[in-house]
């Protein structure tokens, strides 16, 4: 055979995403967090967002968070390869009812309640064959998908509770799914779950309450409230009947956190004499906070994304921010999402959509693959 001439190398594809159709039902804070990580870490090649509400959709794809939006479920649905029910916690079942006629077996559901055991046994009712019960640990007293950002579910530990119904398959979809979102998955059955958050998440919102209520009495106790307090009652600022919900579904476990609670306060109370027992108590609560964890999140919106394949060769990396500083481009963040034998893929996010058109012109017109998230 005659030699051949060196053919041009072909730009590595982009690596395969994890989901096919995503569909977001209730694209609010959680559900569009969601939504923006799965797109800015090319986890699924189209989302679609469901919602009750017509402007949550307008603005949803306004933002670029979902590709595409629907008023109502229908026929659509059984493209979809993962759902995830992330609508107000008294909703949730009847939302899955709504779905689960026209939902593909194989796809893989979720939700992102609050409160487990309820949701876990009203799908399994319904017949949902992959759902795996969530609950990611991570939140803001500030709902809508204005405020949705992929970087409020990094590092976040992410409840799974699946139950005896759960297929193993679906467990470890959904454990991949959290993963590759950047956050933590912990797997425990939804009656641990509840237990643990009328604690950690359910206590905290009714003592907010109580002290926002002492507050109230009296004009002049607000005008000295100062960032003690108005850290201990942030989460009194969330939306108050989505607040009333979850703490009454958990209410058997929440009683008995309020029992320990009461008795903490009083002990404290006759500590107020024993100036040394109480120092010892003021140093192990010191002891616990510290010891929390710090959760880590990327302090920029990655609203403005754009993805560069890049070949195995020596300085691609330094090529591409080369010809992106020389054009006065400002790259504000990088991440790289792939490497493999014969390439892989970066991230780079950008301030405006402007400046994703305009990188992606640059970087396309110096022989680059892009694509461009904006
Ligand atoms: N806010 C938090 O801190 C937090 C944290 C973890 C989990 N959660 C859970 O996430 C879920 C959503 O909370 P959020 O804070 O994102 O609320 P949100 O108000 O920001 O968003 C809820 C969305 O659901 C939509 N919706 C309402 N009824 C619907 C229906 N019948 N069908 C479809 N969509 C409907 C709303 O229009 C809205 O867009 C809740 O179940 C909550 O328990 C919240
Ligand atoms: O506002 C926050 O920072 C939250 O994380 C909210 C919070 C919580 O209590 O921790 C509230 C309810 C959710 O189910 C999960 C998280």
């Amino acid at each position: 055979m005659p030699p051949q001439p060196p053919s041009a190398p072909t730009p590595p594809s982009l690596p395969a995403p994890l989901f096919d159709t995503a569909v977001i039902a209730g694209v609010g804070l959680i559900g569009g967090s969601v939504a923006l990580g799965l797109r800015s870490r090319l986890l699924a090649r189209r989302i679609v967002g469901v919602d009750a509400s017509l402007d949550a959709l307008r603005e949803a794809q306004a933002l670029g968070v979902v590709d595409e939006i629907r008023a109502a479920p229908g026929e659509w649905l059984r493209e979809a390869d993962l759902v995830v029910l992330a609508a107000p916690m008294r909703v949730l079942a009847p939302l899955a009812a709504d779905l689960a006629p026209y939902l593909n077996p194989q796809a893989l559901v979720t939700d992102v309640g609050s409160v487990k055991a309820t949701i876990a046994a009203e799908l399994h009712r319904l017949g949902v064959r992959n759902f795996v019960p969530g609950h990611p640990m991570a939140g803001s007293e500030r709902g809508g998908v204005a405020h949705a950002r992929a970087a409020l579910l990094e590092n976040a530990v992410w409840v799974l509770t699946p139950t005896e119904h759960t297929p193993l398959t679906a467990l470890s979809r959904a454990r991949a799914l959290v993963e590759h979102l950047g956050a933590a998955p912990v797997v425990m059955p939804p009656g641990a779950h509840d237990d643990l958050v009328a604690t950690v998440s359910h206590l905290p919102y009714l003592a907010s309450l109580a002290l926002t209520h002492l507050v109230a009495r009296d004009e002049r106790l607000s005008l000295l409230a100062a960032g003690g307090f108005r850290d201990l009652t942030r989460v009194a600022s969330g939306d108050p009947r989505m607040s009333r919900d979850m703490v009454v579904e958990n209410r058997e476990a929440l009683r008995l956190a309020l029992r320990r609670f009461r008795t903490q306060l009083d002990r404290l109370e006759a500590e107020l004499d024993d100036p040394e027992e109480l120092l010892a108590a003021a140093q192990e609560g010191k002891r616990t906070r510290d010891s929390l964890p710090v959760v880590k999140r990327s302090l920029l919106p990655r609203r403005h994304d754009l993805v560069v394949t890049i070949s195995d060769r020596p300085n691609q990396i330094g090529a591409v921010t080369q010809a992106l500083g020389a054009a006065g481009v400002n790259i504000k963040d990088i991440e790289v999402l792939a490497i493999r034998e014969d390439g892989g893929a970066m991230r780079l996010g950008l301030e405006t959509p402007e400046d994703v058109q305009e990188a992606a012109g640059i970087l396309r017109g110096a022989g680059f693959d892009v694509v461009g998230r904006a």
